[in-house]
């Protein structure tokens, strides 16, 4: 163990990146997004690095846990983590809402911590032994490349606010100029698949709901089966539908979609888990969720009540390591994998390409990622590729990415600027509707 490098030094660097005015159940994406970037460095003068959703809550706790990280052993990475999961913090964290879109309810705060922890500390031993994120996960690297789906949102008009949503206007026709402008119907939302499509081949798309009634929503799924009759097409209205209107949309779309992602929530004195079990048997439509099964208490709930088929399992919010023994668990059980994902970097994208990477058996979903509203803002030199489809798991060593200093900082510096660090989707749904509020129980703009 002597000759283990020590961690050195830890930095943590919250970032903003440029986001367009993604619409959801919480509301409208903010024009900046934000990150945190916790940057390790060791005694043999490696440098290991992980992304996390940022918060003021998990700046301040990563700032807690780096007496526990700097001194330490890269070897023992195992005593290391259990430190961290054995912490006050983690006994303090009750688990996740189903109000994720509301940021004070999002208590998600350790395991983003520790997340990001985790990620630096198996980059840092992936280089040290000269083998991929992937190769360190239990289950060891089982290919080269993941599906990952097109991630489809309604886009509101940016020019009825007074943000700083970006136009578009400098970048070249497709993808790059129209993921800026309005898309508030199903032609509109058709074509940004056709762009999407055209940029990085995608076979799979999700459509972001919660947004227009049901109906309307459905509409799309299907405007956008009629254009690509080969994709995999799902809508994921975050739990907004109630158990009937679920039902009646899970019929109408059976044997179109391959899942729904939490089509509906807890209501009338039942859980989430509870209504889920109930439309899976009324439709056999499979069930996704990133709102529902958590971490393992709530998995267990979930499962013991045949609530789910593909838990999507985020290494954000479960830990890489983590999410790659719910992998494990899917393989063994019958469940298919999945992941969730955030506006994000491309450290994030190469987590999840290692994650998916070593995820066990074939019965894999295409993974989430908001990548391509972010692309282009890489913070590395050489991100991870999304091609045909497919994420491309990075080569070389540990994430197999390297830091470009300079964007670091610039988005560093980006993120100071700002006056509103934390996200809060209902800023810019002001613009669009006065006052308003978020609910869980309807889409954002049935008001
Ligand atoms: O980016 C969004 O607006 C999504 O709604 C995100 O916040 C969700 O966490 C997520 O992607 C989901 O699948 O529910
Ligand atoms: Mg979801």
């Amino acid at each position: 163990m002597s000759d283990s490098p020590v961690i050195k030094s830890m930095r943590i660097v919250p970032v903003a990146g440029y986001d367009s005015m993604l619409l959801n159940i919480g509301g409208a994406h903010n024009c900046y997004f934000t990150r945190i970037i916790v940057i390790l460095t060791d005694s043999a003068g490696q440098t290991g690095v992980g992304e996390t959703p940022c918060h003021a809550s998990t700046l301040q706790l990563l700032e807690q846990f780096r007496p526990l990280i700097e001194g330490s052993s890269l070897l023992r990475l195992n005593a290391t983590l259990s430190q961290l999961f054995r912490s006050e913090a983690r006994q303090q964290q009750t688990s996740h809402t189903n109000d994720i879109h509301i940021p004070q309810m999002n208590p998600e705060k350790f395991y983003n911590a520790a997340a990001a922890i985790e990620a630096a500390l198996l980059d840092l031993q992936g280089k040290l032994f000269n083998l991929p994120v992937a190769d360190l996960l239990a289950s060891g690297k089982q290919r080269d490349r993941i599906p990952v789906l097109g991630y489809l949102f309604y886009i509101a008009d940016r020019q009825r606010t007074n943000m700083n949503y970006q136009s578009g206007e400098h970048e070249q026709d497709g993808w790059f100029r129209l993921r800026h402008e309005a898309a508030m119907d199903s032609d509109a939302v058709v074509r940004l698949a056709e762009a999407a499509v055209e940029q990085y081949g995608f076979r799979d798309f999700k459509l972001k709901g919660g947004v227009q009634a049901g109906e309307v929503e459905v509409a799309t799924v299907e405007a956008l089966l009629a254009r690509f009759p080969d994709a995999r097409v799902t809508v994921d209205p975050n739990a907004s539908w109630s158990l009937d209107e679920a039902i009646r949309f899970g019929k109408q779309l059976a044997g179109k979609v391959p899942y729904l992602e939490d089509p509906c929530g807890a209501e009338q004195g039942y859980s989430g888990r509870e209504t889920l079990a109930e439309f899976r048997r009324a439709t056999g439509v499979p069930v996704a969720t990133n709102m529902i099964a958590n971490d393992w208490r709530q998995l267990h709930h979930a499962l013991q009540l045949n609530a789910i088929d593909i838990p999507l399992a985020d290494p954000h919010f479960w830990t890489m390591r983590n999410a790659n023994v719910v992998a494990q668990l899917c393989n063994e059980w019958g469940l298919t994998t999945g992941c969730h994902s955030n506006n994000h970097f491309d450290i994030s994208l190469a987590m999840v390409a290692h994650l998916g990477a070593a995820a066990p058996g074939d019965r894999q979903t295409a993974f989430d990622t908001h990548w391509i509203w972010q692309d282009g803002q890489q913070l590395t030199r050489q991100p991870p590729q999304i091609r045909d489809g497919y994420l491309e798991l990075p080569s070389g060593p540990g994430l197999g990415i390297e830091l470009d200093r300079d964007r670091v900082e610039q988005a560093h510096a980006l993120y100071n600027a700002l006056p509103d660090k934390n996200r809060n989707d209902a800023l810019g749904m002001q613009f669009l509707i006065d006052n308003w509020r978020y609910d869980a129980k309807r889409p954002s703009l049935v008001r």
